[in-house]
């Protein structure tokens, strides 16, 4: 996964930072944040406390507090956190008011399942061309996409504004399908394909592996039975797990 730097600009819009300079494991927690916000406001609640918003994000709350901390939001002493405030906060700065257009390729099994995924419209984002380069596949549609060929991505790329590629080719082909989408202007690609991308430093690449979240699992596993098996029985923490999200 490459690392992004993200730059200090001084000066603040309505309250809000115009962009300061977030540690990764900070910005990989805001989503989780913005997540257990907007179940929050679902069920009414107009503020939280830092304790109540971190056990409903899965952080302790010290952890909490330092990454809101960055976005200059330190809650009110007694009252906690503004909830439409921090969601606007934290929308804000991870870029989500701009409804960014998002393309897939490879439309097979795992491609057809996100496609067919309709929570990304709600998290801010606007799935606008499905690309496959099996001729079988263009033209199907799903979820009120046309599949369409791998040859028209610079166009479709152009006239929709494409920002954000995500890759469910199979591996071999992976690297040529990125070369393609940045050719194509695509600055940002998520990609679901093993192996590692060469791109250049202006694009941002995410991976998402199921198999190593398994394999730290795994790790896990490993370590609490090999605890148990210490003399005296020494077993692992039981108050509660550690939480990760997937790719952070
Ligand atoms: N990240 C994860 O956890 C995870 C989980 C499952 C699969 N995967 C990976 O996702 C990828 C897709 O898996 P799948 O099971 O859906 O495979 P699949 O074979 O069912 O689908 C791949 C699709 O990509 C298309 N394709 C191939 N070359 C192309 C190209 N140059 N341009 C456009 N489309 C092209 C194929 O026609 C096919 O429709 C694989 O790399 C697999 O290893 C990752």
């Amino acid at each position: 996964m490459s690392q992004q730097r993200h730059g200090s600009t001084p000066g603040e819009t309505d309250g809000v930072p115009a962009f300061p300079d977030l540690p990764e494991a900070t910005i990989a927690r805001l989503p989780e944040y913005l997540r257990a916000l907007h179940h929050l406001a679902e069920t009414g609640a107009e503020t939280v406390s830092s304790e109540g918003l971190a056990a409903a994000a899965g952080v302790n709350s010290a952890k909490l507090r330092k990454d809101l901390s960055h976005l200059g939001s330190y809650g009110t002493r007694g009252v906690g956190y503004d909830v439409a405030l921090l969601v606007y906060q934290i929308e804000y700065i991870l870029g989500l008011d701009k409804n960014r257009a998002v393309c897939l390729v490879g439309v097979g099994n795992l491609g057809h399942a996100l496609a067919g995924y309709a929570g990304f419209a709600s998290r801010g984002f606007r799935v606008v061309a499905l690309f496959d380069a099996d001729e079988r596949k263009v033209g199907e549609e799903i979820n009120g996409l046309i599949v369409q060929h791998i040859d028209d991505l610079q166009r479709i790329a152009a006239e929709e504004s494409i920002a954000i590629g995500v890759i469910a080719t199979p591996p071999g082909t992976a690297q040529l399908v990125a070369d393609a989408l940045i050719a194509a202007g695509v600055t940002s690609i998520l990609n679901f394909a093993p192996g590692v991308l060469s791109v250049p430093s202006n694009v941002d690449v995410r991976k998402v592996d199921l198999a190593i979240e398994l394999q730290i699992l795994s790790f896990h596993e490993h370590r609490k039975a090999s605890l148990t098996a210490l003399p005296g029985g020494r077993s692992a923490p039981a108050e509660s797990g550690n939480q990760e999200a997937v790719g952070s």
